[in-house]
Formats: C-alpha cells, sequence, structure tokens
C-alpha cells in the first residue's frame, strides 16, 4: 500500500481550560516525509491522538484520502489505514519477534493471538518477514521481545506498525531515549523505510540534527497552533520560529532576528 493523503482540517481539543489542538490546519501528501516540531507542551502528541483516534476533537475534521475519519476509534482508524508506532513491543511479551509480528497481522484481520501463535497461516508469516527484513530485525526473529534492547525494542514498535500497511505512518520521537549513534541508525533505518515504502510518514522529534537531515518539510506548533511551515531551509530561516523555538544554534545565517 502506497501513501495517503492526510487532511486536518479546523482541529481543535480543549481539556478544560487548557486549549491543547488550536485551529490546526495541515495537509500532508501522499508518500511524503514529515515532521512536526514545537516546544514542550506545544500539542504534538495531541495531535497524534487525534489523528489516530485516541483523543477525540472537540471540533475540526481529520480526512484521509479524502475520507472522513474523524472520531472513529483507533481499529477503525488503523483499518483505513493511519498506523501509530507504540510502546507496544512488550503487548505480548511472551512471544517472538516473529510470533508478535504475526499476531499483530492475525489480530488485525479479526483472529485472536493465542491461536495464531500455534497456527501462524504462510501468507502471515512471509508477511512478517518482509518486515523483519525491511526493519532489520530478521536476526532477531527468535528472540523473545521482552529480551530486546531499548533500541530494538522501539524497532519492533515500528515493524509491528508497519505490519499492517499503513497508508499514513505516526511516529512519535522514534530516537527517544537512545545514544547518539543508536539514534542515527535509527533515522536512517526509518529513513530507507520511508524510502522503500513511500507510505505518507509524519514523525515527531526534538533533535533538530535529525530533523533538518531528513524531513521534507518541517510543521511547527506553539501553543497548540501551527507556527511556521515549510521546507527544513525556510523553517530554519523563519525568524518567529528561531524565536520561539530553535535559537542560534540551529538558525541558518542571515534572518535570525
Ligand atoms: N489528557 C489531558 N488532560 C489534560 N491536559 C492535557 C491532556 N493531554 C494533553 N494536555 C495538555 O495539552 C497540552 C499539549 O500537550 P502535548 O502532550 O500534546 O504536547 P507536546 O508538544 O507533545 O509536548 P512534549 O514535547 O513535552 O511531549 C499541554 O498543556 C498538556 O498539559
Amino acid at each position: 500500500m502506497r501513501g495517503g493523503r492526510l487532511e486536518l482540517q479546523g482541529l481543535r481539543r480543549t481539556f478544560g481550560g487548557v486549549v491543547a489542538t488550536d485551529n490546526v490546519s495541515l495537509d500532508f501528501a501522499a508518500g511524503s516525509l514529515s515532521a512536526i516540531i514545537g516546544p514542550n507542551g506545544a500539542g504534538k502528541t495531541t495531535l497524534f491522538h487525534l489523528i489516530s483516534g485516541r483523543v477525540k476533537p472537540t471540533s475540526g475534521r481529520v480526512l484521509l484520502d479524502g475520507k472522513d475519519v474523524t472520531g472513529l476509534d483507533r481499529q477503525d482508524i488503523v483499518r483505513h489505514g493511519v498506523g501509530r508506532a507504540f510502546q507496544v513491543a512488550n503487548l505480548f511479551p511472551s512471544f517472538t519477534v516473529a510470533e508478535s509480528l504475526a499476531a499483530a497481522i492475525l489480530t488485525h484481520e479479526g483472529c485472536t493471538a493465542s491461536l495464531l501463535r500455534a497456527f501462524p497461516p504462510a501468507d502471515v508469516a512471509a508477511r512478517a518477514a518482509e518486515v523483519m527484513e525491511l526493519c532489520g530485525l530478521h536476526d532477531l526473529a527468535d528472540v523473545t521481545s521482552k529480551h530486546l534492547s531499548h533500541g530494538d525494542q522501539k524497532l519492533l514498535d515500528i515493524a509491528l506498525a508497519l505490519a499492517l500497511d499503513p497508508k499514513v505512518l505516526l511516529l512519535d520521537e522514534p530516537t527517544a531515549g537512545m545514544g547518539p549513534e543508536e539514534r542515527w541508525r535509527m533515522i536512517e533505518r526509518v529513513h530507507r523505510l520511508w524510502e522503500a515504502r513511500r507510505m505518507t510518514l509524519v514523525f515527531i522529534e526534538h533533535d533538530m540534527d535529525i530533523v533538518f537531515r531528513i524531513a521534507e518539510t518541517v510543521r511547527v506548533l506553539r501553543y497548540g497552533a501551527v507556527l511556521a511551515q515549510g521546507t527544513p531551509e525556510e523553517v530554519r530561516r523563519n525568524p518567529a520560529v528561531i524565536k520561539a523555538y530553535l535559537g542560534a544554534e540551529h538558525a541558518l545565517d542571515g534572518d535570525a532576528a
């Protein structure tokens, strides 16, 4: 499945008096690679919750390939092709990597995990193998997921989302908690996955070196609203973004106010 177009129209979400998402309208072209950045509390994770159905918007719409998926519950949104990597590597802690992937595929298709562990159909095993290959997990196929390193658990989280063949994949800080070397390995892996699959990939990231290295477009949130968006170059030259978030370290010369 190739990428789908994701459109957010006037999304708003309040929690009591807090406006977590404030009239956010963003358009993610099919097959694009975008980063979402912004200070702590800017509403990045809430935006992912709104897209993935974990939180319902107070108002506004989420469209996938033109179809309104606003307010559907999480499973339905996954079925429409929006995948999200969660901290779920331990969803099946006693399963191996290969079994976890097979179980994810099968439960997605409505079967029970325990049954499938015993009798995984051949095509499911083949799909799990393909995803392991893509994610560089093939050597770990028989390792129990609870014994994986932190980085490999995060890769398994991504693999579990990928196994459902999403049109849109949301990654919330894929490199969080990793050392510098592991971080680059992870992001290169994610970039290769995107090149191979060309799903619409949206990731939240605090490391600006990573953002500016791989993102095609960058969307900047502040106080729940869109502060700016554009190519990495445009965003790095935007005085409002420099002032609110980037500081001098990541600004491009010339326009830093
Ligand atoms: N369930 C909730 N109940 C109340 N307030 C919430 C809830 N979820 C988010 N918020 C508030 O909404 C705002 C945006 O939070 P969010 O976690 O989306 O920001 P973020 O940009 O992802 O932050 P960070 O970079 O620190 O992860 C914050 O003020 C937060 O406290």
